[in-house]
């Protein structure tokens, strides 16, 4: 990758999340309760494959921003290691994703670390393959480095937005939401091209989960409904 970039994953407390999902839960259990905890099992699930690809990709420092304990332990304690831990946990100021996505830009901003561009990449990818990610990251920090304000990986239905890299977070977006590609690029974002299957196709229905299982999805997906949590924290964190 050419330029360092670090990313933020906003995660959306899992009782709350996934709410169009329902239908996908539906002959699982037989209560409401059951479905509903199937729901959050499902969402952390896409959430654990998510991240584990953006460890194995060449992402310098990772915020995932959270108020969910189930989440947040997604990402390990720290281990004792002196070197400042690459992925860490910030508090979901609990007003909204862009709100989220803000405060992991800030944290990663305020570092020691030389500054690098900041990445959003939201939460229920779980097909994401790390060469996927460091194409797109490279792309835009191309298009970026050409004077585009921001760049933007439109979701598969062409509507939404998976990936956004801002070289001023804060200073015109994110802008996630509905339509959220066209307002990233209305608001000057640059539309990346690749064809990114993994990347682009975030699971909000359940038709998605099909189409995720197509493409080949991490294990934590790959295991649901069975297992609802990983055995093992992805990374360490402070
Ligand atoms: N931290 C944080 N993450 C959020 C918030 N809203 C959405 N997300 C995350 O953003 C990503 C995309 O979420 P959506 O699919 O738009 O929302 P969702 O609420 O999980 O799903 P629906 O209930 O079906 O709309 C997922 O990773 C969510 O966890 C929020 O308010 N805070
Ligand atoms: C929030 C967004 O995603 P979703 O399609 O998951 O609602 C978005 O695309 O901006």
């Amino acid at each position: 990758m050419a330029a360092p970039v670090d990313l933020v994953v906003p995660i959306k407390e899992l009782r709350r999340a996934k709410s169009r999902l329902v239908g996908a839960t539906a002959d699982l259990a037989p209560t409401a309760a059951g479905r509903s905890a199937s729901r959050a099992g499902l969402a952390l699930a896409l959430a654990s494959d998510t991240l584990a690809a953006v460890l194995a990709s060449s992402v310098r420092r990772l915020a995932v921003v959270t108020s969910d304990p189930h989440a947040a332990a997604l990402i390990g304690p720290a281990d004792g290691a002196k070197e400042p831990p690459r992925a860490v946990v910030v508090d979901d100021p609990g007003t909204g994703l862009n709100a989220a996505v803000l405060a992991g830009a800030d944290h990663l901003r305020g570092g020691d670390d030389p500054p690098g561009l900041v990445a959003a990449l939201l939460g229920d990818v779980p097909a994401l393959r790390p060469a996927e990610l460091d194409e797109a990251l490279a792309a835009a920090a191309g298009v970026i480095a050409d004077g585009a304000p921001a760049a933007f990986v439109a979701d598969h239905t062409g509507d939404g937005t998976t990936l956004l890299v801002l070289s001023r977070p804060g200073d015109g977006g994110p802008h996630f939401g509905p339509s959220s590609a066209r307002v990233h690029e209305t608001a000057g974002a640059v539309a990346l091209t690749g064809a990114w299957p993994g990347l682009r196709h975030d699971v909000d229905v359940p038709e998605d989960l099909d189409q995720v299982r197509a493409l080949g999805v991490g294990p934590a997906t790959r295991a649901w409904p069975d297992v609802h949590t990983p055995a093992v924290p992805l990374a360490g964190c402070r």
